[in-house]
């Protein structure tokens, strides 16, 4: 039986799901898109090709492979686009939450089956369904689990907001003896730079106590403002729109120590290596064009 274990976004990785490109279907229609970043590449002609983004996958796993993590691919589902893991399901502590996910996104879970025999079914929880929420809103961070959310009456009306209140209260009862905080997220189902599809496009936690930011993806100043005043100013890593629009919140912690990035993340991967990081550089700029990245590729599983 696997044990699960993650208190937080950095601890040394055992284990993880990484995505798949494989058999990732051909290019959606516009009304098939359920994101504003896929859909401008949809409609500009320049939405990636299968062939590229597996060249990208690879490289992420040659790194996992070098730091010795355990990884599970998801099983080949046909022409079913497989790459984001991290939306499917989320491990806090020692449990698996199988995610109510945008229903379009529902048939990537049967592919984790493999990895779920592995787990003991108690430590395998299904919130109800009036409880919508995704992995990439979910991080867990010691004695506290930060959680993206939007609440706001036209939440229907989004397909971009995919974790609501109802999700947030079910992760207190869940975990009474932690401080859950949740982030209203800014959304917008056409225009990419305004839309923060998940906490982690505008946010993250690396190392010990550091982070990446994008005050414009949240929609509370002093939301946004209680993170920058818990993890001190000089600590944190401020992004710009643009930047948010190329993902460069949505790196991947190996340990405290070791970040893995796109390699065209010029001035965040020269501020992490000051900050003393080692950053394991990717090509990934091919799947970014879906609104996600390398955060977004990968289900934690064990980090000691
Ligand atoms: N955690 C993440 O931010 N995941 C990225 C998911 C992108 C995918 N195109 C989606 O809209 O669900």
């Amino acid at each position: 039986m696997m044990q699960l274990h993650v208190k937080n976004e950095t601890n040394q990785l055992k284990a993880v799901i990484l995505g798949t490109a494989e058999s990732c279907g051909p290019t959606p229609k516009p009304e098939e898109a359920y994101d504003p970043k896929s859909l401008e590449h949809i409609l500009a002609g320049t939405y990636p090709v299968e062939e590229d983004m597996i060249k990208e996958m690879d490289a992420f796993a040659e790194v996992f492979k070098k730091y010795n993590v355990e990884v599970f691919r998801p099983s080949i589902l046909e022409d079913c686009n497989q790459i984001f893991s991290r939306d499917i399901a989320f491990v806090i502590e020692d449990k698996l939450f199988h995610s109510n996910i945008l229903p379009d996104r529902e048939r990537e879970f049967e592919a984790i089956q493999h990895v779920l025999d592995k787990i003991d079914p108690k430590s395998i929880v299904r919130p109800p369904e009036e409880v919508h929420i995704e992995g990439g809103d979910v991080m867990p961070w010691n004695e506290y689990i930060f959680i993206g959310t939007y609440t706001g009456p036209d939440y229907p009306d989004y397909i971009t907001a995919r974790t609501n209140k109802e999700a947030v209260e079910f992760i207190k009862e869940q975990f009474p003896d932690k401080k859950v905080k949740s982030f209203e997220l800014r959304k917008s189902n056409t225009n990419a730079k305004d839309n923060a599809l998940h906490l982690d496009c505008c946010f993250q936690p690396v190392g010990k106590g550091k982070a990446i930011l994008h005050k414009n993806g949240f929609l509370v100043e002093d939301e946004y403002q209680w993170l920058v005043d818990y993890f001190g100013k000089e600590n944190i890593f401020e992004i710009t729109k643009d930047e948010m629009y190329q993902m460069f919140s949505n790196v991947f912690s190996i340990s405290p120590e070791v970040v893995v990035s796109e390699k065209n993340f010029t001035r965040l991967n020269n501020w992490l290596r000051e900050q003393g990081f080692t950053v394991e550089e990717i090509p990934y700029g091919e799947i970014a064009k879906q609104e996600g990245l390398l955060r977004c590729s990968t289900m934690p599983l064990i980090r000691e």
